[in-house]
């Protein structure tokens, strides 16, 4: 039975997951190595909760699903039942986290890794206990995302998916089992095939950036909300699919290294609204407003997909 859980790292992901989890009644204790993350973490948990309450996830009972926040990482472990990762996307800076918790986790504390997509059974090889690591594949932002990914590695327990997927439905979550541990899951493979191509299109100077997102999210996002791609080439018939990829898949981008637009922007330090500037720039003021439009815009289409409008 999970109760009690540790979430280590409060970048991007580690705050909204936090929120989501203490909703669901579950006891957080939040810990980063940066006094600046902690810091950040802390006035991210309200702008979470009140998103959380837009949902209509009601709060547990009264003493149960706290977050509390940590600065020593035997005090955010201890007595953990599951210990989530979400650390930095590099096995080394991961390793020496699994490293660091081996002797102060007891040997049936759960460790999952948030990563989006390096193989389990890779990251298994820095732990102990191999058969309790599992991935826990959240999406951003976590606190309004459902839909959670869990991957077995070759030594991960059948007992382990099956504990982290009741976990995921029993706090009203979508876990969705993969059962092959290749790189990048499910979810990411998707998206990074559609991502490597929008690239592409942007970089070839086919269509501009603020064009590409409206293509892309009016065409392509708003009817995939609602149609799969599975139920997508039903609707528009297999045999249009085959006629269309017998010429242009082997047009499409088939590029396997990473494409120079990004690597330009990433050396000049343009990660996207998290420095102020990446495919677009943004102000301190214009990246909040867009993150609280953003949060609005998910809140209203959940609600209408789980028919609740
Ligand atoms: N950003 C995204 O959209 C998503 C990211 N992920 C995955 O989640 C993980 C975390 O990603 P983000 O939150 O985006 O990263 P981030 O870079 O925003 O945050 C990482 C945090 O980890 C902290 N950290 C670094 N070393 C640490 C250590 N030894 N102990 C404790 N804290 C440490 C950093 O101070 C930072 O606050 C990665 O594996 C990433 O691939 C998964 C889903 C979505
Ligand atoms: C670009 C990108 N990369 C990874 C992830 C998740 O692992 C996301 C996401 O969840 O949105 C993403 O946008």
């Amino acid at each position: 039975m999970i109760r009690r859980i540790a979430v280590i790292g409060l970048g991007t992901m580690g705050p909204g997951m936090a929120a989501r989890l203490a909703r669901g009644g579950l006891q957080v204790v939040a810990y980063d190595v940066a006094p600046a993350a902690i810091e950040r973490a802390r006035s991210m948990l309200s702008v979470a909760e009140t998103v959380l309450d837009s949902l209509d996830i009601a709060p547990p009972p009264a003493g149960v699903g706290t977050v509390r926040f940590t600065d020593d990482i035997a005090d955010a472990v201890s007595g953990a039942d599951l210990v989530i990762e979400n650390v930095p996307e590099n096995i080394s800076v991961k390793a020496d986290v699994y490293r660091t918790i081996d002797g102060l986790i007891a040997s049936d504390t759960i460790v999952a890794s948030d990563t989006s997509g390096i193989p389990i059974t890779k990251l298994q090889e820095h732990i102990s206990h191999p058969e309790r690591m599992v991935g826990m594949h959240w999406s951003n932002p976590p606190h309004i995302i459902p839909m959670i990914e869990v991957i077995a590695g070759e030594k991960t327990a059948p007992q382990t998916v099956a504990t982290i997927r009741d976990l995921i439905r029993s706090i009203g979550l979508l876990p969705v089992v993969v059962k092959k541990d290749v790189p990048g899951f499910v979810e990411n493979r998707v998206l990074y095939a559609l991502l490597r191509e929008a690239v592409d299109l942007v970089e070839r100077g086919v269509i501009d950036p603020e064009d590409l997102d409206t293509c892309v999210s009016w065409g392509i996002g708003y009817k995939i909300a609602v149609i799969g791609p599975m139920a997508l080439l039903d609707m528009a018939g297999l045999d249009i699919y085959k006629s269309v990829s017998s010429f242009l898949n082997a047009d499409l981008s088939n590029r396997d290294d990473v494409a120079p637009m990004v690597l330009e922007k990433t050396e000049a330090s343009k990660f996207g609204i998290k420095s102020g500037e990446g495919m677009f720039s943004y102000t301190p003021e214009q990246a909040k407003a867009l993150q609280s439009e953003r949060a609005r815009k998910l809140v209203a289409v959940r609600r209408i997909l789980e028919g609740r409008e």
